[in-house]
């Protein structure tokens, strides 16, 4: 397969460029603050000195950037992707980004003659690390079968949703319930421990009844400890949770229980949380109201 780029190399683009790596492929780097990309290229990889480059020297360049403005910022600035893609390039934005941010990217990239996929991912960074994301694809279906190779490696399995934004869409309606989910959860382990139960207890009932799943085993351990060591910063859910709302307005959708889970995401980043990972909203549940 022809040589990748990769454009941001935080927790998510570094285990997924790494994983490329480890498979074969030969991929070109780059990142705002370049020393994140000193391990990748300790194990093989080229570095660019911006994405204009990057996407100068590979057929195909994956863009994994926190939010919508950072998605945007590495496509329309200086050095940007759009001063080099062409016909027969293939530009992939793997961020999670809402509909409009993704169809933005993509009306500007063929306007240059290149192709444009999206591909937001579910799953955090044990599965990037290991190759086991879902990958929610759409746009261009002639740049998403060249590309079937890479994402093979990155994911156990790949969607292809048709037209640009269904990708972005889904992956907030996935994370919208995945935000909410997180709220419920703390909940119920604030409320075991204050009514007397083993918090532990709560983990090991949960796993075995009909709401047990891989967040509350993976997450549940680790939260009982007060440990919140970023797999999925907080910010980045939070930020989900404001584009999964914002696609409810437009369409209508009354959401109570995500709108909710946003007003306790929101807390959590004006106390500093943003930055661990997004199963430290449990904190904001913990503190209790002094009484009058
Ligand atoms: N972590 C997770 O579990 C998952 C995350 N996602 C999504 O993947 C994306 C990346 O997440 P993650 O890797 O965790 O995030 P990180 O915060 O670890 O990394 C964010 C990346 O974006 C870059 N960046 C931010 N702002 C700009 C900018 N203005 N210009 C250029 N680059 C910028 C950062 O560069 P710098 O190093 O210079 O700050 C960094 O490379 C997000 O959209 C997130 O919602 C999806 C699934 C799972
Ligand atoms: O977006 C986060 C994830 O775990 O998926």
């Amino acid at each position: 397969m022809e040589e990748i780029g990769f454009l941001g190399m935080g927790i998510m683009g570094k285990a997924m460029a790494m994983n490329l790596l480890r498979n074969g492929f030969k991929v070109t780097v780059w990142n705002r603050t370049l020393s994140k990309c000193d391990e990748l290229k300790e194990h093989g990889a080229s570095v660019g000195e911006s994405p204009a480059a990057v996407v100068k020297k590979c057929k195909y360049t994956i863009g994994m950037l926190s939010d919508p403005s950072a998605a945007l910022s590495v496509v329309f600035d200086k050095k940007g992707v759009l001063e080099e893609i062409c016909s027969g390039k293939g530009y992939i934005d793997m961020s999670t980004v809402d509909a409009e941010t993704s169809s933005k990217i993509s009306e500007a990239v063929k306007e240059k003659g290149g192709d444009f996929l999206e591909g937001p991912v579910s799953g955090s960074k044990k599965p990037a690390e290991d190759g086991q994301l879902v990958i929610l694809a759409a746009g261009e279906k002639r740049l998403y079968d060249e590309i079937l190779p890479a994402f093979d490696v990155l994911g156990k399995k790949s969607f292809f949703l048709g037209e640009v934004g269904n990708g972005a869409k889904m992956k907030l309606v996935v994370n919208m319930i995945m935000g909410s989910m997180m709220n419920a959860f703390s909940e119920g382990l604030v409320l075991a421990d204050k009514s007397g139960l083993s918090p532990k207890t709560l983990l090991d009932v949960l796993d075995l009844g009909a709401i047990a799943n891989p967040m509350f085993k993976m997450k549940g351990p680790s939260m009982i400890q007060n440990s919140y060591n970023p797999a999925f910063p907080l910010k980045h859910q939070q930020k989900d949770m404001r584009l999964a709302l914002a696609l409810g307005d437009e369409n209508a959708v009354s959401m109570p229980i995500a709108a909710a889970a946003n007003e306790v995401f929101k807390k959590a980043r004006s106390t500093g949380l943003g930055d661990l990972d997004f199963s430290a909203v449990y904190e904001i549940f913990k503190v209790t109201e002094p009484s009058a």
